[in-house]
């Protein structure tokens, strides 16, 4: 395992130096503020699990020293006011006693030649930012920007540990930068710097492709990626990896796509259903239907050759990734698809009636976990409160959920309900099937046959409702596992 991390912030690359120059704020005080971008690197240094303290020379003047002291004590930092220098001992007591002990990184944007050669014949690695011609040669890293902290520090630390099993993991999200158990450093991926610089530094890139996504045209969904925009930092990573093709990406684009679209997800769950075996629960994915249109003679036409009745839920067949993929309605009679605000294209399913519980099952690698949430009651519970309109809602924001009324009439228990190494099977072979790393699924139990019904399929979900002692070792794994699967993959 590798020594713990320590990490010192001189006050020069924090505070912004143009506002002590401006002389703004209360007259005779000047105004104190951080430097653009420290902001988000405290934040991230916070969840970071490296040990990180802020110190600043000796005689800085109070209201700045004021200032990083409640700074430091706000993201749990440490606080060091560095002793003024004396005689060769020119680092305080505390960073000597970390050099013995630790990986030790003084971050600064000042040089003092001084406490320079004092670090590092205490071994602490010098990240100097700015000061580009005074640093060329005295072995310290150099940084331009705040930015190329974190991925600096990352690339460093690796190359401190010296282990070729360690990786460095670009990302888009918040995960902890230090190793993990099984030596996985996390680093954001900033889209205020170049992509392409930063891919090159890390091993692999773990996204969650379905947040960067700023527009799809709903009929484009059976050539995605063609007709979806994604942001432009994500579209700097596509690309890069375009160019680079043994570049690790986790999960591939181009397993994800389908789990954009609700029909193409459909495609997948229905062939699950060679699952069957004596005596054993039904599983399943809901019939169902595309439609262009609402009209609803035509409509009419398509439910009886698909043998499908109501009630029915309608939804986008648009998945995830924009706002209104999750605009939905519970439909109970052919006159209320007249001006239905759901988007089109759409698909018509059979409204399972499951008691309102819902198993929400997450693949993490090989690991599966699921928990239970409450989730729309039956029909029946819904038709009175329609009125004879179509029930509409959002459900990520207003998922019509059981009354508690509605939930103590429910007859059976979880653990009758459902045949857990039934759906376990089904997220092997999905896992097979789709090619991910992690997958969240949805199932219902139909209550009137137990057939297990598979209503929803997610990428990278945020499976929060696992515990986390049980959640992070299986996605640190999941990630290892699928880094390595990759690469043999690349090398044969
Ligand atoms: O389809 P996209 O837009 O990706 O949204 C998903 C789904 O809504 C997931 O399932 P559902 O909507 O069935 O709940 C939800 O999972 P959980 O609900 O299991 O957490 C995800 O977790 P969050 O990242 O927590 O929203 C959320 O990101
Ligand atoms: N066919 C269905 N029958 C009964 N309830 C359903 C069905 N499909 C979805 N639901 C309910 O609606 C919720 C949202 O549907 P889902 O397909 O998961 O949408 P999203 O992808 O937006 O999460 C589910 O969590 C479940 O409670
Ligand atoms: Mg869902
Ligand atoms: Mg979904």
């Amino acid at each position: 395992m590798a020594r713990p991390v320590r990490v010192v912030l001189d006050s020069s690359v924090l505070l912004d130096p143009s506002a002590r120059l401006s002389g703004a704020g209360v007259a005779g005080e000047e105004e104190v503020v951080l430097r653009p971008g420290a902001e988000v690197l405290l934040r991230r240094l916070r969840f970071s699990n490296l040990g990180v303290a802020i110190c600043h020379p000796e005689g800085l003047p109070t209201n700045e020293s004021g200032f990083l002291e409640k700074t430091a004590k706000l993201y749990s930092f440490g606080y060091m006011p560095l002793t003024s220098p004396s005689g060769s001992n020119l680092l305080n007591e505390l960073m000597l006693e970390l050099s013995r002990t630790n990986s030790c990184f003084y971050v600064t944007s000042g040089v003092h030649e001084g406490l320079l050669s004092e670090l590092h014949n205490h071994n602490w690695a010098v990240i100097a930012m700015g000061n580009e011609d005074v640093i060329k040669n005295s072995g310290v890293i150099h940084i331009s920007m705040l930015q190329e902290l974190l991925i600096t520090l990352a690339t460093s630390i690796k190359k401190e540990i010296g282990s070729s099993s360690t990786l460095v993991v670009g990302y888009r999200g918040a995960f902890p930068i230090y190793p993990s158990k099984n030596d996985l450093i996390f680093v954001p991926l900033s889209f205020e710097l170049p992509l392409a610089s930063q891919l090159q530094e890390v091993d692999l890139v773990l996204h969650k492709i379905t947040d960067e996504i700023i527009n799809i045209d709903p009929n484009s969904s059976i050539r995605f990626p063609k007709g979806i925009s994604f942001s432009l930092g994500m579209s700097e990573i596509i690309r890069f990896v375009e160019e680079h093709c043994d570049f690790c990406v986790i999960d591939p684009f181009k397993s994800i796509y389908p789990l954009l679209d609700r029909i193409q997800i459909q495609e997948i769950l229905v062939r699950l259903e060679g699952l069957i075996s004596e005596g054993r629960p039904k599983l399943r994915a809901p019939c169902s239907l595309k439609v262009e249109n609402f009209c609803g003679s035509e409509i009419q036409k398509l439910l009886a050759e698909a043998k499908l009745s109501f009630p029915l839920i309608v939804k986008p067949q648009v998945a995830c990734g924009v706002a209104d993929a999750h605009n939905m309605a519970l439909i109970f009679k052919i006159e209320e698809f007249s001006n239905l605000s759901v988007p089109l294209p759409a698909i018509l399913q059979e409204y399972i009636d499951h008691g309102s519980k819902i198993f929400k099952f997450y693949a993490i690698g090989d690991k599966i976990f699921h928990a239970i949430k409450n989730s729309m009651p039956n029909a029946s519970h819904l038709k009175s409160s329609s009125g004879g309109k179509p029930l509409t809602f959002n459900s990520l924001k207003t998922l019509p959920v059981a009354t508690k009324e509605q939930l103590l009439q429910n007859r059976v228990q979880d653990s009758k309900l459902l045949d857990i190494n039934l759906v376990e099977e089904a997220a092997k072979l999905l896992k097979e099937l789709l090619g991910l790393t992690i997958f969240g699924f949805d199932v219902v139990v139909q209550e009137s046959s137990g057939d297990h019904v598979i209503v929803d399929l997610n990428y990278l979900p945020s499976f929060k409702e696992v515990p986390d002692n049980e959640a992070m070792p299986a996605f640190w794994d999941a990630i290892k596992q699928s880094y390595e699967s990759m690469k043999r993959m690349t090398q044969t």
